[in-house]
């Protein structure tokens, strides 16, 4: 698998503080994957993102991306790679239309009318808001907001998507779609996804998953193996993800098969079990 990302030994504290907020990190994230960081409130999950981002400057340690470390020269052509989608999409609109709000980061690119508009009809069509066009983002539902803000994020054509927490605002259903439509753009368009969240709720569709605590990695595996660890994740003030807490308990009574089953597989288990009644 080739590396998209390599952080090797990476150490910030913030000016005023004396805990470092990410400690001698290293990560290697690879291509076309998608890569959960999980992480309680104040873990270091922002701080890694702002780094990788280049919006602040390591201590010690390097990140390379695409293969080149970053340095103050060549942040910004390494940054034209990266796309972040933040928590509030609210905070995110800059225009009066929803293809204002895409055609923000062509019109910092100095990108032609033209071809602008083919871009932006491109990235709405992706995320399948076309319809929406000329409608005022204000107007739109949270995840309808989040997948224009994905569109924004598409247009400029980042090989890594970063998603801070954008999912945590939205409702179930609204997450759902969100999420479903990041797995499908992640494999028709080649992306890297890095999705940051407190809730290990998120993470299933992706394929692995760091935990991270106290600004260091204390776990990494499969969303499978890392469900597994079950009531100890709360070690890292995290929850047990509530399928793997039903589990715990349904096996008190009723016979399933060993290790972590997902929400799907239990159903299938479930439904096995009640048509041998
Ligand atoms: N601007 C700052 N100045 C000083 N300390 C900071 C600053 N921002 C964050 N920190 C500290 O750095 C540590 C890591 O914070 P960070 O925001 O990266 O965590 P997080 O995992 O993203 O948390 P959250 O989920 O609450 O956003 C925390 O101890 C936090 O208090």
């Amino acid at each position: 698998m080739e590396k998209i990302i390599s952080i090797k030994n990476l150490t910030y504290t913030y000016p005023d503080s004396k805990t470092p907020a990410i400690n001698d990190l290293s990560l290697d994230i690879y291509k076309n994957e998608w890569l959960s960081i999980v992480g309680k409130n104040g873990s270091g999950k922002s701080t890694l993102t702002k780094l990788i981002d280049g919006l602040i400057e390591a201590d010690s340690g390097t990140i390379a991306i695409d293969g080149e470390i970053i340095n103050e020269e060549n942040i910004w052509d390494a940054r034209t790679k990266i796309g972040i989608i933040f928590q509030n999409p609210d905070h995110q609109f800059v225009g009066a239309t929803v293809e204002d709000d895409v055609a923000f980061g062509l019109e910092n690119q100095g990108m032609p009318r033209e071809q602008m508009v083919k871009e932006i009809d491109r990235a709405l069509d992706l995320v399948k808001m076309s319809g929406f066009k000329t409608r005022d983002p204000q107007s739109l539902s949270g995840g309808q907001k989040q997948r224009v803000a994905i569109a924004g994020v598409l247009a400029t054509k980042p090989q890594i998507v970063i998603m801070d927490e954008s999912t945590s605002m939205l409702d179930p259903d609204g997450r759902k779609t969100v999420l479903d439509l990041v797995q499908k753009l992640r494999q028709e368009q080649d992306l890297t996804i890095i999705s940051i969240t407190h809730d290990i709720e998120e993470t299933e569709l992706s394929q692995r998953i760091v935990v991270i605590n106290d600004g260091k990695i204390v776990q990494e595996g499969t969303p499978a193996s890392i469900y597994d660890i079950g009531p100890n994740l709360t070690k890292f003030g995290l929850e047990e993800p509530f399928s793997s807490q039903l589990v715990q308990t349904l096996r008190d009574s009723v016979k399933l098969p060993e290790g972590y089953l997902s929400e799907e597989e239990l159903k299938e288990q479930l439904w096995k079990l009640h048509s041998n009644m």
